[in-house]
């Protein structure tokens, strides 16, 4: 589904390369966290998906074809929620639909009614954002990225400015959202645990500039459960994980 073959990646104002030949591959409906060190190059990672950025050397392929000539193959949820103060839910979730074109209004009302209400938010849509929690502000960009129509959801830290227990909450709803989507997922996170709960397999950013991902297995069949964290192989699998990222950060 999406593959780096041979990336290199350099900001103008530095001297370095963050990403240095890269190649790695994530197979369709999988999802992957990656985790790495604070400014590891991460995000630079799906600047380099979502054509924010362009590489210096290889090419960034989504289901086998180079991204540089494909629209809308990706949808991207930031750190922060990102809806516009100034329209309701409802037409923040019709936004990448206008942008896309081609879709009448109708049927763009439609398609972000069923969304809102996908993700429990049906009696939200004439609100303002500012009147939505922080957990229902991030279901309904969410719903937003989805409503992109792509395959491919790159999600960075989307939780990350949550409370813990909504954290919590957010991370069962996700996974519920994702068996029932059957979309790949790539999720950025610092947190280990998070990480382990979500993910069918961790990519671990070893090494700056990041030359290779470490792929980890997580062996837990989904749907997952807080219980089964606590199993010895799954609390080992964590620690090995503290201790990798604690090496580089040294
Ligand atoms: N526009 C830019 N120009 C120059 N350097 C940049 C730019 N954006 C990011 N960087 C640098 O590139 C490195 C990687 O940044 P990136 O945001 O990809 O890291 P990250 O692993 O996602 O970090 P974090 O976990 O803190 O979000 C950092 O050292 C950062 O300072």
């Amino acid at each position: 589904m999406l593959t780096f073959d041979n990336v290199r990646f350099q900001y103008d104002s530095e001297d370095f390369s963050i990403i240095d030949h890269l190649s790695f591959t994530v197979d369709a409906g999988e999802f992957v966290c990656v985790i790495g060190p604070s400014g590891c190059g991460k995000s630079t990672i799906f600047r380099l998906v979502n054509k924010l950025l362009t590489p210096a050397e290889g090419t960034v392929l989504v289901n086998g074809t180079s991204i540089e000539k494909q629209k809308n193959y990706c949808g991207y949820m930031p750190q922060q929620d990102l809806l516009f103060p100034w329209r309701t839910v409802k037409e923040n979730l019709m936004l990448p639909m206008e942008i896309q074109g081609g879709i009448s209004k109708v049927e763009m009302e439609q398609r972000a009614d069923q969304a809102l209400e996908s993700v429990g938010l049906k009696d939200w849509g004439k609100k303002s954002p500012k009147e939505l929690s922080g957990g229902m502000r991030q279901r309904a960009a969410f719903a937003r990225t989805v409503l992109t129509g792509s395959d491919l959801l790159l999600l960075d830290e989307p939780f990350s400015a949550l409370d813990y227990l909504t954290r919590l909450s957010m991370r069962e709803w996700l996974l519920e959202q994702w068996e029932r989507e059957k979309k790949t997922v790539l999720f950025i996170t610092h947190d280990v645990e998070e990480a382990v709960f979500l993910s069918s397999r961790i990519l671990v950013v070893e090494n700056m500039p990041i030359t290779h991902l470490k792929s980890i297995e997580v062996p837990a069949e989904y749907p997952r459960t807080r219980e089964e964290l606590m199993r010895p192989e799954i609390v080992k699998l964590k620690e090995d994980l503290i201790d990798m990222l604690r090496r580089e950060t040294v």
